[in-house]
């Protein structure tokens, strides 16, 4: 398993993370358990500050969906860097930590009414909007409100990112953004600036997420500065923003080759200057929102192995007491993870086994062959970049609460978001009078 951030392996042969051992965390916690490397998710925080906003002075929006909770967005905070939400709960906890209204970036395909409102009465920075009917049902409510909305268009480039049909999302035929090639992201754009309420101030665009060719940014760059000039020879606007969204991929198996962060950043940069150039207009202000590639690796999960089932010739189960309930990756997209026993770190691999999950469905599966020491009923799995899009997609299928989430470094672990319990699962649960 490739060791991420702070991890290391200790005196005993066991897995430390932040410089606590594993086997301390799942006794003292429990398992399941996200373990968050803070060093690791700060030090993917300053890449990316140093990278775009030292360096270039673009600004760095973290994508809450990887993974939101109080502490992270109060790490987010102090590390400098924005935030994306893209929901009312996202932005309430947002506003819960402290975070500063202004630097929160509200997205969505579907923004209903009240969370319009509410990110209306926070004053958020900018509202990213997906469609007509968000366009028209934000200038109302602006106006009612007596305020007015700062806005980023988002369209559909027409990329088809190298990834995941699933977290593809920059081709015509998506449910995001208003489509360039057939005219509607331009219409958008007048109508933009015709609403009292709205103050237009750029483009935005996500091509999809786990990408490793910064060829598809460079070529983005290309698409959006083509249109940002379109629209200047149309309207006489200059785009002052240009947000180029997210989705530098991260290590999960061999194979996977992420990018650094300084090279996406000098690819996208050098893209950006060459077409303001060649266009002669001033370059925008580059935005990018990034997720995956700032939780992801930072995070771990623990897990607790139960049943062992050998069926001989066929395979051998590992079944462990959590999976799609705390990560619903693999159902989803057959995502791949690489694991290791994390009391027996140096011991060599002796069996090919695949890692259950205990919900009743049969595609619960973490992972499917993988080599590992011969396990044991009481070892502790560590599954490795687990940060992003874990905790955040985690689910209550059959009644599973959702594990607690611990933060380390130096030796420390506090709790960030605590174990849902039995009575966090009823708690929502109502009898009517007639069945009692
Ligand atoms: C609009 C938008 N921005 C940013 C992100 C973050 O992407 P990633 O986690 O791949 O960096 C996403 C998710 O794919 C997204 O939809
Ligand atoms: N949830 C997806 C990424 C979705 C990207 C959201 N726009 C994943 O785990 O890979």
């Amino acid at each position: 398993m490739k060791l991420n951030g702070t991890m290391r392996v200790n005196e005993k042969g066991h897995l430390e993370i932040g410089g606590c051992d594993s086997l301390d965390l799942a006794r003292e916690f429990g398992t399941p358990l996200y373990v968050l490397d803070e060093m690791c998710f700060r030090e993917s925080c300053r890449d990316y500050y140093h990278s775009f906003t030292q360096s270039y002075g673009a600004e760095v929006i973290y994508a809450g969906k990887t993974l939101l909770n109080l502490a992270v967005c109060r790490m987010v905070e102090e590390e400098g860097l924005g935030l994306d939400v893209v929901s009312g709960g996202e932005l309430f906890t947002a506003l819960k930590a402290g975070f500063p209204a202004e630097r929160i970036y509200f997205h969505g395909n579907n923004k209903s009414y009240a969370e319009l409102a509410m990110a209306l009465e926070a004053e958020v920075g900018f509202f990213m909007v997906d469609n007509l009917c968000e366009l028209e049902l934000l200038n109302s409510l602006a106006e009612k409100a007596g305020k007015k909305a700062t806005v980023i268009l988002r369209v559909t480039p027409g990329i088809e990112a190298h990834t995941h049909s699933y977290i593809r999302t920059g081709q015509i035929d998506s449910k995001f953004g208003l489509v360039i090639e057939n005219g509607q992201a331009m219409a958008a754009v007048k109508r933009a600036l015709e609403l009292k309420k709205i103050d237009f101030k750029g483009l935005h665009c996500h091509i999809g997420s786990q990408i490793f060719e910064l060829e598809s940014y460079s070529h983005t760059v290309e698409v959006m500065m083509a249109f940002a000039n379109k629209v200047f020879e149309e309207t006489g606007c200059h785009v002052k923003v240009l947000d180029l969204g997210g989705g530098l991929g991260v290590y999960y198996v061999e194979g996977d080759q992420p990018r650094p962060v300084k090279d996406y950043a000098a690819v996208t940069m050098k893209a950006v200057l060459e077409k303001a150039a060649e266009y002669n207009f001033p370059a925008p202000k580059i935005i990018v929102e990034p997720g995956r590639s700032i939780s992801g690796p930072a995070g771990t999960t623990l897990y607790t192995v139960g049943a062992i089932k050998d069926i001989p010739g066929i395979r051998k189960y590992l079944a462990v007491d959590g999976g799609m309930g705390d990560n619903p990756r693999l159902a989803l997209y057959q995502a791949r993870y690489e694991a290791c026993l994390a009391g027996k770190v140096k011991q060599q691999p002796s069996e090919l086994v695949s890692v259950a999950g205990k919900c009743c469905e049969s595609g619960d599966m973490l992972i499917w062959d993988i080599e590992l020491p011969s396990a044991e009923t009481g070892d502790i799995l560590a599954v490795s970049c687990t940060g992003a899009y874990n905790y955040s997609m985690a689910m209550n299928y059959n009644r599973l609460p959702r594990p607690a989430m611990v933060l380390v470094r130096g030796g420390g672990a506090e709790l960030i978001t605590r174990r849902e319990s039995y009575e966090d699962l009823v708690s929502h649960d109502l009898i009517p009078e007639r069945l009692r």
